[in-house]
């Protein structure tokens, strides 16, 4: 038997936090929105986000639910909650999880000073459990300290590099269009297989697209979806987009997203996570060396903030290249 991740036994004690390495992206795009669209709050469209975090991680293969497995000793859904945080013009983020881990979810929350973050229960599909998010945005909510957005991103918690550009077109485009995606090009060819498990047909590859996370909608157009949702499509439905499509005739915008975007599914997926954020570390330390003097002190700074490891590093100075 394959050995198991590192710590899948049970929810994690979080590890480090990583900023991100493409503030330049955002402030290029940002600037590719002229005027009041280019950060949404500046014209008060208010943003809110649903990650749907509620699911069991049956394909991963572990008795830890995958959003709660440890990737350098931090839980999964921590580091996605950081990328949604780090995006100013998002006022609200719900997050889905089920009764029975809603105790290590407010853990995580407290042990990373998570922001702007308010937790609803999860549904026994992920349409509910979206559902459930989108409700507690809902104008009719007492006591809520929520407020209803115009735009709702929906994004999936085991989904954790997610940058401000994609969730900024996103959001942009379903106040234009009402709905929109993320999307990539297909890897596989997608077939449809006969019931005697022999190929019936195949799509051509390149008129489909793989239909990714985030995507954003205006509020009112996905909510009245759901509430119009069959029980067969809350069941068994996968794609939100769909949604909007059937229950309000609104055709979603597809945006190219990065190949960043994939999903953590199989364990296979937690190495290749932890690799990309080590390797994202080492640029952030490549940063530091690069910009600042005093490298000692920022070595130390970064240290603390990117592994939570405390260290005393002697002042060192750089002369700049
Ligand atoms: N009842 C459910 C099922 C899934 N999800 C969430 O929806 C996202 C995408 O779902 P998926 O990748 O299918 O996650 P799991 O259902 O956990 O995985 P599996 O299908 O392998 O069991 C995940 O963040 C998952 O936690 C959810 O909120 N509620
Ligand atoms: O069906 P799953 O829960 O595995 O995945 C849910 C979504 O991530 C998936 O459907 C995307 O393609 C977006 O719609």
């Amino acid at each position: 038997m394959e050995p198991e991740p590192p710590g899948a036994s049970g929810p994690a004690e979080p590890g480090p936090r990583v900023r991100g390495v493409r503030g330049a992206a955002h402030a290029a795009s940002a600037s590719v929105l002229s005027g009041a669209e280019a950060e949404p709050q500046r014209c008060a469209l208010a943003v809110a986000a649903v990650l749907p975090a509620g699911g069991s991680g049956e394909r991963m293969g572990v008795p830890t639910p995958k959003q709660f497995c440890p990737i350098l000793e931090r839980p999964l859904i921590s580091y996605t909650l950081q990328a949604m945080e780090r995006v100013c013009w998002i006022k609200d983020i719900v997050v889905a999880v089920t009764r029975e881990n809603m105790e290590a979810m407010r853990g995580i929350i407290q042990r990373y000073q998570h922001r702007r973050i308010s937790l609803v229960e999860a549904g026994v599909t992920r349409h509910r459990s979206i559902f459930n998010g989108l409700k507690a945005l809902a104008e009719d909510q007492p006591h809520s300290k929520l407020s209803k957005p115009e735009v709702v991103i929906i994004h999936d918690a085991v989904r954790p590099f997610v940058e401000e550009d994609i969730l900024l077109k996103v959001a942009t485009a379903a106040k234009e269009h009402g709905a929109a995606g993320a999307i990539q090009p297909l890897v596989s060819t997608v077939i449809s297989p006969s019931a005697d498990g022999c190929l019936d047909h195949s799509l051509e590859r390149a008129r489909h697209r793989a239909s990714e996370m985030p995507q954003a909608f205006l509020y009112d157009v996905i909510y009245a979806a759901y509430q119009q949702c069959s029980d067969y499509d809350l069941e068994f439905g996968t794609e939100c987009l769909q949604l909007a499509l059937k229950y309000c005739h609104v055709k979603a915008k597809l945006v190219e997203g990065s190949p960043d975007l994939w999903k953590v599914t199989y364990k296979r997926d937690l190495y290749a996570a932890e690799s990309i954020i080590k390797e994202r570390i080492s640029q952030q330390i490549c940063i530091v060396m690069d910009d600042e003097e005093d490298v000692g002190r920022l070595l130390e700074e970064t240290l603390k903030n990117e592994l939570n490891v405390s260290t005393q590093i002697p002042s060192l100075t750089m002369s700049k290249r």
